[in-house]
């Protein structure tokens, strides 16, 4: 089954009003191009509404870089789901290796909060589920223990018909930030693992599932990446603060189209 590529943006804790602009303004030039690629930007929160004034063609859309479990109430800092879709968002990343390492998001608070986003709404917002191994484990040839682990931990709760609002970002936790990119044929090889574990759990709901590589892709790695047969895409960090290496990106990702 033939899948939309999907490029998505992830700023983290980056970028500002000027770096909206500019990118948004490559994004818009750049429409034609890509044609056949579902781009999403994840700036941080208070970029949201910035971005949601810039938003211009159906392909681009709005994400979060994570949201609270909870509803409403006494959670300071926190950004609810109702104020992120308020602001435009369609996409949540959820699991991100740096929520699980530098803030504490445990397995079990990830699924709460896939679990709160698939009931929110009539499912209006798409989870981006992030998981990967360190350095470590690949090592220690665990590589597969810790995937299957993250995925039916975050999954728990998750029904067929659920899934197809459900993105997977394997995301080796060694390439994030580090320059070091997983090989195509590393990359390759989780995702076929993933989609294979999808396709035992859900069935033919697995294969709508786009699954996306995130660890230091960069214009030259993308290709490479994107040509493979499971890699729907990227989920993109530092090159995504720089407008022409993500266009570069995105072009790579509508390559699979073609
Ligand atoms: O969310 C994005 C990933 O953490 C990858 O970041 P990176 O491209 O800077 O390595």
């Amino acid at each position: 089954m033939q899948r939309q590529p999907l490029v998505i943006a992830n700023w983290k804790m980056n970028g500002n009003r000027h770096l909206t602009s500019q990118l948004a303004e490559a994004l818009r030039e750049s429409g034609a191009l890509l044609n056949d690629v579902s781009v999403v930007v994840c700036p941080p929160a208070v970029l949201l509404p910035a971005w949601q004034s810039e938003v211009f063609y159906d392909d681009v859309h709005l994400g979060a870089q994570d949201v609270n479990e909870h509803h409403a109430g006494a959670h300071t800092g926190e950004h609810s789901l109702q104020l992120l879709t308020e602001t435009g968002a369609e996409y949540v990343l959820i699991g991100h290796s740096e929520r699980r390492q530098l803030y504490g998001d445990s397995d079990d608070r990830v699924r709460a909060k896939v679990d709160a986003v698939l009931a929110f709404q009539e499912q209006k917002l798409k989870v981006v589920l992030c998981l990967g191994e360190h350095e470590h484990e690949r090592d220690n040839g665990e590589t597969f223990t810790r995937i299957e682990g993250q995925l039916a931990k975050a999954l728990a709760n998750v029904s067929a018909a659920q899934l197809a609002h459900v993105v997977i970002a394997y995301e080796p936790v060694w390439a994030i930030g580090t320059g070091k990119t997983a090989s195509p044929q590393q990359a390759q090889e989780v995702h076929a693992f993933i989609r294979n574990w999808l396709q035992q759990r859900y069935d033919a709901a697995a294969a709508t599932v786009p699954l996306l590589y995130g660890g230091s892709v960069k214009a030259d790695s993308a290709p490479a990446l994107f040509a493979e047969t499971d890699i729907d895409g990227g989920l993109i960090g530092g090159a995504s603060l720089e407008p022409e290496a993500f266009l570069a990106i995105c072009r790579a990702a509508q390559a699979r189209r073609s």
